[in-house]
């Protein structure tokens, strides 16, 4: 499993229920699922983090579920990206590419939604803490990401 990170991936932002921003205070870029059903099938569902940019723009630390939203038991599985950054505009049509480093925890379902909440900002912290090591900084300018020093998210 480990072996196949870093692992590359990149799709149109599509709408989701609309409960990161709302409900959790922690919105999510969400894949369409021809990106989801691409990507391998050994990757173990479960939260990850790694690096992200919008439509060539400047790449940003992220944490990242994959799977079926265990809380809410979602029929389709997502991938969904939490950037740590704040931006002013929404990010609905434009192109996220993702680098994901590494898995931090499976997902699981909560007794409440603070109880997810405090296990998201947990992962968010430790994915900060992760993404300091030199050898995982390195990957936050690979070409993959072709930024553009023109280029922004916010259009
Ligand atoms: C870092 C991170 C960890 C997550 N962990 C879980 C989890 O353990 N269980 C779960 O049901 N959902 C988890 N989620 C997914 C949220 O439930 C999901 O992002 C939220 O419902 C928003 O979905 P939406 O994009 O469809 O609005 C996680 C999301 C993130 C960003
Ligand atoms: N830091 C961020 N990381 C990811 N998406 C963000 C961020 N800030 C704003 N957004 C916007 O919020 C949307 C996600 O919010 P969310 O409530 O999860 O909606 P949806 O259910 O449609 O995915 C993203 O598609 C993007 O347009
Ligand atoms: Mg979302």
């Amino acid at each position: 499993m480990l072996n196949q990170l870093p692992l590359y991936a990149s799709g149109e932002i599509v709408r989701g229920f609309g409960r990161g921003s709302k409900e959790l205070g922690i919105p999510t870029a969400n894949f369409p699922l021809e990106v989801v059903k691409s990507l391998p099938e050994s990757l173990l569902t479960g939260v990850y983090y790694g690096w992200a940019n919008v439509d060539s723009g400047p790449v940003h630390k992220m944490v990242l579920s994959v799977g079926w939203n265990p809380f809410y038991n979602n029929t389709e599985k997502s991938v969904e990206t939490h950037m740590l950054h704040e931006f002013n505009c929404d990010l609905y049509g434009q192109l996220l590419k993702i680098c994901i480093v590494g898995y931090l925890r499976p997902e699981k379902s909560f007794d409440s939604l603070e109880a997810l909440i405090t296990a998201i900002k947990a992962d968010i912290e430790h994915a900060k803490a992760h993404l300091e090591s030199p050898e995982n900084k390195k990957l936050q300018e690979a070409t993959f990401f072709a930024k553009n020093p023109n280029g922004s998210e916010c259009k």
